[in-house]
């Protein structure tokens, strides 16, 4: 029996997940191989790409600062994440489009348990001390994660569309502004749930009638229980990048106190700030009337 290794994407739009060529190419007679031992062909480093992802921790610090393996690590770990986050966040707006409810919120689900661990993350970075981030902070300037293309990815689809941090990039690569721009675009899992209501039979052409929409959803639940947890469920991702950004600037603090950032902000002062967003301003404000 010949079996086929590895995955084929069958989307159009891959979001960065391409299929490993080697794997897809690889064919063994099922009945003669030992565990682990196809030919010699796909081993566990050479399908993850181990070579290449564990050869990316370059240190800035010259003499090498010991924990500065642990910071690129930690915000390659995120960076990571989020690719996921944006892949499941993209399919769940599509899924929203399509009107396949359950699918929509089985994968935003998945996204608030990645989103957990990313506020969790920031536990094992606060085992750096300030003094020891002191040896290698200065030379990272003006890198900030100001500039992480995929959070602010993340902030667009889920409904923060704002162009100004667009203009703002600086060093952004031409792949990079396009998928920004391409964000800026393309609907936002808020506009996706609105589909859903209209799919629905509301009418959502003003703030009044999606309020009116909302209220009459919540107030019978087991007529439309799937939309009524699809909006818990958005506003539970909402929730959880908020306590996120509060985590982050409690380290902040703690961290590089009220010194300003390496990206040319004025540190925690610009993060407090940002502490008010919210994704979904309706589905909070409907908690005052329930
Ligand atoms: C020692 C740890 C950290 C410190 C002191 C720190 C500090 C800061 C500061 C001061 C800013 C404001 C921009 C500027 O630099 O002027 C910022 C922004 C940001 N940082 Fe960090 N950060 C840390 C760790 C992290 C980690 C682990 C991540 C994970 C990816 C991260 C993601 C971000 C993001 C996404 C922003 C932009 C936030 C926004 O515009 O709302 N930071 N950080
Ligand atoms: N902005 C931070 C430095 C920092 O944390 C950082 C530097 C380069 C790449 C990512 C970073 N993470 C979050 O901002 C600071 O001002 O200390």
């Amino acid at each position: 029996m010949a079996v086929i290794l590895g995955l084929v994407s069958t989307t159009s739009d891959t979001n960065g997940v391409e299929p490993n060529a080697d794997a897809v190419t690889g064919r063994w007679d099922g009945v003669d191989v030992h565990f682990g031992e196809e030919g010699g062909r796909l081993t566990y480093g050479s399908y993850l790409r181990l070579g290449a992802l564990l050869d990316q921790q370059r240190l800035e610090s010259d003499p090498p600062a010991h924990d500065e393996l642990l910071f690129i690590t930690i915000h390659q770990v995120y960076e990571l994440w989020f690719k996921q986050v944006l892949h499941e966040l993209t399919a769940s707006r599509d899924a929203m489009l399509a009107d396949e409810l359950w699918l929509a919120e089985h994968l935003l689900r998945r996204v608030h348990t990645i989103e957990r661990i990313l506020t969790q993350q920031v536990d094992i970075l606060e085992t750096m001390t300030p003094q020891d981030f002191g040896e290698f902070r200065h030379r990272l300037s003006p890198a900030s994660g100001f500039q992480s293309v995929q959070f602010r990815e993340i902030e667009f689809l889920s409904g923060a569309k704002d162009p100004s941090f667009v203009k703002r990039f600086r060093g952004l690569t031409d792949a990079e502004r396009t998928r920004l721009e391409q964000r800026l675009e393309e609907p936002t899992l808020w506009d996706a749930y609105l589909a859903v209501l209209r799919a629905a039979g509301f009418p959502t052409d003003s703030e009044d009638e999606i309020r009116t929409a909302l209220q009459t959803v919540a107030a019978d639940r087991s007529k439309y229980a799937a939309i009524w947890e699809l909006a818990e469920a958005l506003l539970q991702h909402d929730e959880l990048a908020a306590a996120w950004r509060a985590r982050h600037v409690v380290m902040v603090e703690r961290m590089i106190g009220a010194k300003p950032g390496t990206g040319g902000s004025s540190g925690a002062g610009y993060l407090r700030s940002r502490l008010d967003l919210r994704y979904y301003p309706l589905l909070w404000r409907l908690r005052t009337t329930l």
